[in-house]
C-alpha cells in the first residue's frame, strides 16, 4: 500500500511550529544578545564584557598594556537565568512574585516568553520563562547553552506528571551537563494535601 500523503492541516501545523520556534529564537537573541558567549573567564569570576577598543597602530605603546585598568564592575555584571518546567508548574507566578507583583488567581498559559530583570547589589539578573505547554517544550533545549543557571520548576502536587517533568529535565541536562540547576519544589502549601516534600522530590 502506498504511504499516505501528509494532509494540508499537518503541513500547516508543522510550518506554524517551525515559524514559532524561529521567532522565539530571534526574540531570545535580540533580548539577550549572544548570551554566555559574551562572558570571559577570569579566575573565579565570569562576567558579560564589553568588547575592548583596540588602539590605532600609530598610538600603540607596549607600556600601555601594563597600565590598563580593571574594567568597571557595574558595566560587566549580568546573569541570565532560564526558568523552565511543565505547564502550570508556577513559572510565571514565580517571576511575578520575585518582581514584587501579586500572584494571578488562574492559570494563564505563557505562549512564548515572559521575562523580568532584577537588579541586585552585585549584578543584574535576567529571568526568562519559556512556556511549558507541550508544543513549546521542544524549543527549550535551544536555550540552555545560552544561560548561566537553569531554574526548573516542579508542581509538587502534580504526582501524575512527575515522570514527565523528570524526563524533560534530563533532556536539558543531556544538552548541557555542566549547567547549574536549581529544582524548585513548588506548590508546597495546598489545601488538599498529598504534595511531595522537597526531600521526597530529591529522592525521586
Ligand atoms: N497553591 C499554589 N498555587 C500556585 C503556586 N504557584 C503557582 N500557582 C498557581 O498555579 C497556576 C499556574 O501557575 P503559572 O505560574 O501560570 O504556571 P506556568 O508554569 O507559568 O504555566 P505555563 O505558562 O503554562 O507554562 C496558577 O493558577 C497559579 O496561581 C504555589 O506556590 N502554590
Ligand atoms: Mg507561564
Amino acid at each position: 500500500m502506498a504511504p499516505r500523503q501528509l494532509g494540508p492541516l499537518v503541513l500547516a501545523l508543522g510550518g506554524a511550529a517551525a515559524v514559532l520556534g524561529s521567532v522565539l529564537f530571534i526574540l531570545w537573541k535580540t533580548y539577550f544578545g549572544s548570551g554566555r558567549e559574551r562572558r570571559w573567564d577570569r579566575g573565579e569570576a565570569w562576567w558579560g564584557a564589553e568588547p575592548a577598543r583596540l588602539p590605532q597602530w600609530d598610538e600603540w605603546d607596549p607600556e600601555d598594556e601594563e597600565e590598563e585598568e580593571e574594567p568597571a564592575l557595574e558595566e560587566l555584571e549580568q546573569r541570565e537565568v532560564l526558568v523552565l518546567g511543565l505547564d502550570g508548574s508556577g513559572k510565571s507566578t514565580f517571576l511575578r512574585v520575585l518582581s514584587g507583583k501579586p500572584p494571578l488567581e488562574g492559570h494563564i498559559p505563557t505562549w512564548g516568553f515572559n521575562s523580568v530583570r532584577l537588579p541586585t547589589k552585585d549584578f543584574e539578573v535576567d529571568l526568562l520563562e519559556i512556556g511549558g505547554s507541550q508544543n513549546l517544550r521542544f524549543y527549550w533545549k535551544e536555550f540552555v547553552n545560552e544561560v548561566d543557571v537553569l531554574v526548573f520548576m516542579v508542581d509538587s502536587a502534580d504526582r501524575l506528571r512527575l515522570p514527565w517533568a523528570r524526563q524533560e529535565l534530563h533532556k536539558l541536562l543531556d544538552k548541557d551537563p555542566d549547567l547549574p540547576v536549581v529544582v524548585v519544589a513548588n506548590k508546597q502549601v495546598r489545601a488538599m494535601g498529598g504534595w511531595l516534600k522537597p526531600v521526597e522530590l530529591l529522592a525521586w
